[in-house]
């Protein structure tokens, strides 16, 4: 494949959050910023979402990446079966012919993840999803990267990096940090100079999400409704964001579990939903401390810009600090979509055999490319 070729390739993403599967179509030759096709997210029902979350139990006995305890192999075929109708479906919404596709790029669901013991785990079967699309499959982009010494994640950061060069003017503030605000946070810092320098923050909606669903039986605390009503809880803050975490050395990544969300009694559902969104906000602006240049500007993606409690938090403290926060749409990009995005991005730098990841970003020993291809 040569340098120029752009490639239309399609991402998958299923998150930390487990709401589903966001689908986005690239036209990319993984390096300059992309041309960005239509996305769509199709959510899993509630019953499927809990065995997610069973199986995240369950994974947690894998002790070599290949094992699949219990049921996990069945919600593996699955967790794949789900992508390939997922793409049939955005194909047909779209209009889009199959046979169009050059590639698909192919996250599964992490179930777990572990980098200090170099495992990371994500369900999905690339050869099984190749077969059912008739389409060339890249996945399981994290394993090379963890073999090579690095964290396995996050992955996002060249994605993340080529956006940039599209910043509009008026939004080119260096240094910039990309925020993906999802179950867990990561960052992405570029101030024009060397490689993109990027790490998990902290949690992100997870521990919202997990009190809401305990406390209330719903899914999220949507456009924040439950978190307005409260009031921050200092010494259930202070707990969090006290935590060895925020002081380790980056790059650093998390696993969903490395962060619970609060006991029952920890204080009302409004207070504790505002407090975790507080944590949510504090733990990406305590991540400047580890950055060479203090943030000029931060670009918020993921579920939790929808949040005006984690939105208002965030623009206050980094106000603070003379910074700016705009969401991913104030940027021109798609806050929803940016992971699938990515990780179309990732399966066309992977069949270019580019790096995916680099020391500043995963502590990888050397620049490292990555994923698994499968063809039909
Ligand atoms: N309208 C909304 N109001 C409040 N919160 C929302 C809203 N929409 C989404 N969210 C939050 O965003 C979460 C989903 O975020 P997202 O899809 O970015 O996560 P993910 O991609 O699964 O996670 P990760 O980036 O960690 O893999 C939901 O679980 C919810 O907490
Ligand atoms: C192991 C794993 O799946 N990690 C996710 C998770 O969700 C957010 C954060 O933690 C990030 O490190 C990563 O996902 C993004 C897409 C990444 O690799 O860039």
């Amino acid at each position: 494949m040569d340098e120029t070729t752009r490639l239309r390739a399609l991402g998958l993403m299923s998150g930390t959050s487990m709401d589903g599967i966001d689908v986005a179509l690239l036209d990319t030759d993984g390096v300059s910023a992309p041309a960005r096709g239509p996305a769509r997210t199709y959510p899993y029902d509630a019953a499927f979402r809990q065995r997610l979350e069973a199986a995240m139990q369950t994974a947690k006995a894998i002790t070599e990446r290949s094992q699949r305890p219990g049921n996990l192999a069945a919600i593996e075929r699955e967790i794949t079966d789900r992508h390939a109708d997922a793409v049939r479906r955005f194909l047909a919404e779209t209009g889009i012919a199959a046979a169009t596709i050059d590639a698909v790029g192919f996250h599964g669901q992490t179930v777990l993840h572990r980098p200090a013991e170099g495992l990371t785990v994500q369900l999905g079967e690339g050869q099984r999803l190749a077969t059912a699309l008739g389409c060339r499959v890249v996945h399981d982009m994290r394993a090379a990267d963890m073999l090579a010494g690095g964290q396995g994640a996050p992955l996002v950061p060249a994605y993340h990096a080529a956006l940039a060069a599209a910043l509009p003017d008026g939004l080119r503030d260096m240094p910039v940090v990309f925020v993906n605000i999802g179950g867990i946070s990561n960052i992405t810092y570029l101030d024009g100079a060397g490689d993109p320098i990027a790490f998990d923050s902290g949690p992100g909606n997870a521990l919202l999400d997990q009190w809401v669903a305990r406390e209330a039986g719903i899914a999220f605390d949507q456009n924040g409704a439950i978190a307005s009503e409260g009031g921050i809880i200092d010494n259930l803050a202070a707990d969090y964001l006290g935590s060895s975490f925020f002081a380790k050395t980056v790059p650093k990544s998390l696993d969903r579990s490395d962060f619970l969300p609060p006991v029952p009694d920890a204080g009302s559902l409004e207070d504790v939903a505002r407090t975790l969104c507080f944590v949510a906000a504090q733990s990406i602006l305590k991540a400047a401390e580890h950055l060479p240049r203090a943030p000029k500007l931060w670009i918020v993606c993921g579920g939790g810009r929808r949040h005006p409690a984690i939105m208002q938090d965030l623009r206050e403290g980094a106000a603070e600090k003379a910074a700016r926060v705009v969401s991913a749409e104030e940027a021109g990009f798609d806050g929803d979509a940016m992971e699938a995005e990515a990780w179309a991005f990732l399966a066309v730098r992977s069949l270019r055999g580019l790096p995916l990841t680099w020391p500043t970003t995963t502590g990888c020993r050397a620049p490292t490319t990555g994923g698994i291809l499968s063809a039909p």
